[in-house]
């Protein structure tokens, strides 16, 4: 993976306590029958952050990014992005607001190629751009969403790969893809789900430069939820830890890590 390295800043970063408040969670909760998935969860995201969501399996992880992108409706408890209140939209409109997503459980479209994959996702910012996309746009825009779609390969280094069907394509190389087509979306906040699954020790080994790389790049803030926690430790501004729907921990990872609830919940059974 290659991410061309951003212009120097003219301004050093302010700590991310000092920074905007992207994404405010509050009392988020989902219910499922007699399960709570997601329990009364409250916390803010700050701008440019790389925020790690950790947790055991079934801790409530996916659920609580499908209530964030509006795949799923909470039971109750909101969601604001830059004070706007996110909770209630439909996914392409949380989309189309900039927050956008890979999923645990990959959903290309395996039966196109990685250019076209990429290519539709430009499209799918929107309705309207969707219907553009699919009856006409004019040649131009046709040319500028084919040298971006072509850029973004690169940049995930898919390009030598672009004609290629995905359905075709490693684990590893699928989770990449799906990162080039969310951020064709033109993100603000991007949220991935389980990157590092199916992906070999290299790779790993160069997902904690490449998502530092793209957030410098494209100005990202980003929510990450990963089961490698040497990764998550690495990469992550802050971490919040769920156990049985419920947020037990949020910080720094070096505290996080030494946390008693998480060591008992989490990092003890590693
Ligand atoms: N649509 C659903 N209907 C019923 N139960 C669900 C649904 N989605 C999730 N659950 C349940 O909610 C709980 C949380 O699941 P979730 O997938 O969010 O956990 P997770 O932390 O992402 O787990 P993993 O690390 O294994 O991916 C689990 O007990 C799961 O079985």
């Amino acid at each position: 993976m290659t991410a061309s390295q951003p212009a120097p800043s003219m301004h050093p970063t302010p700590p991310a306590t000092e920074r905007a408040v992207v994404l405010e969670a509050r009392n988020m909760t989902r219910r499922f029958g007699g399960l709570v998935a997601v329990n009364d969860v409250s916390f803010d995201v700050r701008e440019g952050e790389i925020f790690g969501l950790i947790g055991p399996n079934g801790a409530g992880k996916t659920t609580l990014f499908n209530l964030m992108t509006g795949l799923t409706p909470p039971s109750s408890g909101t969601l604001t992005y830059r004070g706007r209140t996110v909770t209630g939209l439909a996914p392409y409109r949380v989309a189309g607001l900039g927050l956008s997503r890979t999923f645990q459980n990959i959903r290309l479209f395996k039966g196109l190629s990685a250019l076209e994959n990429v290519k539709i996702a430009q499209h799918i910012r929107t309705r309207a751009g969707l219907w553009q996309g699919v009856f006409g746009s004019s040649r131009q825009e046709e040319l500028q969403v084919e040298r971006r779609a072509w850029a973004l390969l690169d940049l995930v280094g898919l390009s030598d790969r672009a004609g290629e069907l995905a359905a075709n394509f490693s684990y590893g190389d699928q989770r990449r893809l799906e990162i080039a087509r969310a951020l064709a979306t033109e993100p603000q906040v991007l949220l991935l789900d389980e990157p590092a699954a199916g992906m070999n020790t290299a790779e790993k080994g160069q997902l904690t430069g490449f998502i530092r790389q793209v957030r410098d790049q494209f100005d990202l803030t980003v929510l990450i939820i990963e089961h490698h926690v040497p990764l998550v430790m690495n990469l992550c501004d802050r971490v919040a830890v769920l156990n049985f729907g419920q947020l037990i921990a949020v910080g720094e990872p070096a505290h996080v890590q030494r946390d008693p609830k998480v060591i008992e919940a989490y990092l003890g059974g590693e």
